[in-house]
């Protein structure tokens, strides 16, 4: 399903990614394990279009991983770092704008999604009042809420509590049983331990 060749990224002379290879097949979840500064976050970009890798290429069923496709747009749902919300929407106005954007999922998806989340009582804030680990937790509801059969997380247990972490394995084993493929970094071993059925394992960036 998800075909990545030679993948290759350079900041300057630095080799981050040095001929990354690796597939995905439907319902197979992958984490992207390794030290800081060892490119899981640069890795994932350039699997998703965020970022032009130097060298090699990723493709979904065939077709170049490009986000302006319509039919890669509606196949891919990730969480990178860089997080973005409408100031003016409260969660729940997002989550029902993304479900509806992408086509939406089954009705009540939306009201699933954030009672299970613990969203229920800020359902109704701004995105500027929630925590830090609401946030996290809005971004993540925002990839379940739509249709998707490829997730990519960075660290999705970054800021989520005990009951988050607990959620997101969770999340993740019913996505898999779901017939997604799901490519995550992370440093949580007891949530690769879990969920992972596969390892990639970035070294150390060399000079
Ligand atoms: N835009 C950039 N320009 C120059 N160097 C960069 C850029 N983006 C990332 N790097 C470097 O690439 C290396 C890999 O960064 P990356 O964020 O992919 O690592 P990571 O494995 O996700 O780290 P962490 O575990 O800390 O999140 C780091 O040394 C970083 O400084």
């Amino acid at each position: 399903m998800l075909t990545v060749e030679n993948l290759t990224r350079r900041f300057e002379r630095r080799v981050i990614l040095d001929r990354i290879s690796f597939t995905l097949t439907p319902g197979e979840v992958c984490a992207v394990i390794g030290a800081n500064g060892s490119g899981k976050t640069t890795l994932l970009r350039c699997v998703v279009g965020a970022e032009r890798p130097d060298g090699g290429r990723v493709r979904l069923d065939g077709r170049p991983m490009d986000e302006t496709d319509p039919e890669i747009r509606a196949a891919v749902a990730c969480v990178l770092d860089d997080i973005d919300f409408f100031p003016d929407l409260s969660a729940g106005e997002h989550l029902d704008l993304l479900a509806y954007a992408h086509g939406g999922r089954q009705p009540g998806a939306v009201d699933e999604v954030i009672a299970e989340l613990g969203l229920t009582e800020a359902r109704d804030q701004l995105p500027s009042t929630l925590s830090s680990g609401q946030r996290r937790r809005l971004a993540l509801a925002s990839c379940f809420v739509r249709p998707h059969r490829l997730l990519v997380l960075d660290e999705p247990e970054q800021r989520l509590d005990v009951e988050g972490r607990d959620w997101l394995a969770r999340a993740l084993a019913r996505e898999r049983e779901a017939g997604t493929a799901v490519l995550f970094a992370s440093h949580d071993a007891d949530l690769v331990a879990a969920v992972a059925d596969s390892h990639l394992t970035l070294g150390q960036a060399e000079e």
